[in-house]
């Protein structure tokens, strides 16, 4: 690695401090889905970032998908993956698979992530503590779940005691005798929404939301709430992109200051919107 002259790096802290200030002690949630988990140094980028942020004294919360990992694995027995308006539909056996894989698999693995980087992390599943409570979306998607209930206390206990929880998207039955499989934007989303975050911030696979998804250069960096109805009207905002947008204007209408939608495929992406005026991806308010 380059290293970096001493002075140098004390005067990259100086100029970083005001924009740390803005967060020590505050709640960050950050939404790592499975499509910007691209290559182990790519994850060891987001995952520096956290620890770093952490051991400043910013409380960040990684809530985590997996979705091109249940893919895979179910393909390796078998099974192919259906999907119907952007969410998987998840019989019993699926359902063991999508359990195994992000509370098993991906969890554990963000978690020594993490120990290796430096920080501690806490691997929770959204059934644990009785985080989130889901009843079963319809009949279509079989074991999906709609949040209904979200008890935070378990995070914030983690959060108190200097831990970084790993949540994954996993709920509850209310009646306890299921669990369902929740999209991973929706339970960020209302995790976010309950711990009352100061920023909530989803890591995909693109730059932001764009006017045209397939030109890169055609990022929309700012988005007011009121814009949004506009932009589906237009189709500007298409597929996957619809639930995510939707979760971005729930978080800001329920009290979370700002959302962005960024590139999880940049290196240290995090802390550049963070610790910049200019930011980085798509910001909603
Ligand atoms: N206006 C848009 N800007 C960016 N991406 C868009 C837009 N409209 C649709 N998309 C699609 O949404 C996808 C991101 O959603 P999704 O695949 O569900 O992400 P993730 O797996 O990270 O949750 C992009 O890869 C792109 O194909
Ligand atoms: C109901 C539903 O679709 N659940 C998702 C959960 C994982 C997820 O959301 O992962 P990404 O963020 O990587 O897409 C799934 O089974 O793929």
């Amino acid at each position: 690695m380059k290293q970096i002259d001493a002075k140098v790096k004390a005067q990259i802290l100086v100029e970083a401090l005001p924009y740390i200030q803005q967060y020590v002690g505050k709640i960050i949630v950050i939404k790592y889905g499975g499509n910007a988990m691209i290559n182990e140094e790519l994850k060891e980028a987001v995952i520096k970032d956290v620890v770093l942020l952490n051991l400043i004294g910013v409380r960040v919360v990684l809530v985590h998908g997996g979705g091109p990992e249940i893919s895979e694995m179910l393909e390796k027995v078998g099974k192919e993956s259906v999907f119907l308006n952007g969410l998987r539909c998840t019989d019993d056996e699926t359902m063991d698979i999508v359990q195994m894989v992000l509370c098993g698999k991906v969890n554990k693995n963000l978690v020594s992530m993490l120990q290796k980087a430096g920080g501690r992390g806490v691997g929770l599943a959204g059934v644990d503590g009785n985080l989130f409570e889901a009843v079963r979306r319809d009949e279509e998607h079989g074991n999906v779940g709609n949040i209904v209930d979200v008890h935070p206390e378990i995070v914030l206990d983690v959060l108190e005691k200097g831990y970084i929880p790993v949540v994954s998207s996993i709920a509850a039955g209310v009646d306890q005798t299921m669990n369902y499989n929740i999209n991973a934007d929706f339970a960020a989303e209302k995790l976010a929404i309950a711990l009352h975050a100061k920023k909530f911030i989803l890591l995909t696979d693109v730059k932001g939301l764009m006017r045209d998804f397939r030109d890169e250069d055609s990022l929309i960096r700012e988005v007011k709430v009121s814009q949004v109805p506009g932009l589906m009207k237009e189709g500007v905002i298409s597929g996957g992109m619809i639930p995510k947008v939707q979760c971005c204007v729930e978080a800001i209408r329920q009290g979370v200051e700002t959302v962005n939608i960024q590139d999880g495929r940049i290196p240290h992406s995090i802390l550049i919107e963070i610790l910049s005026n200019e930011g980085i991806g798509t910001v909603f308010y």
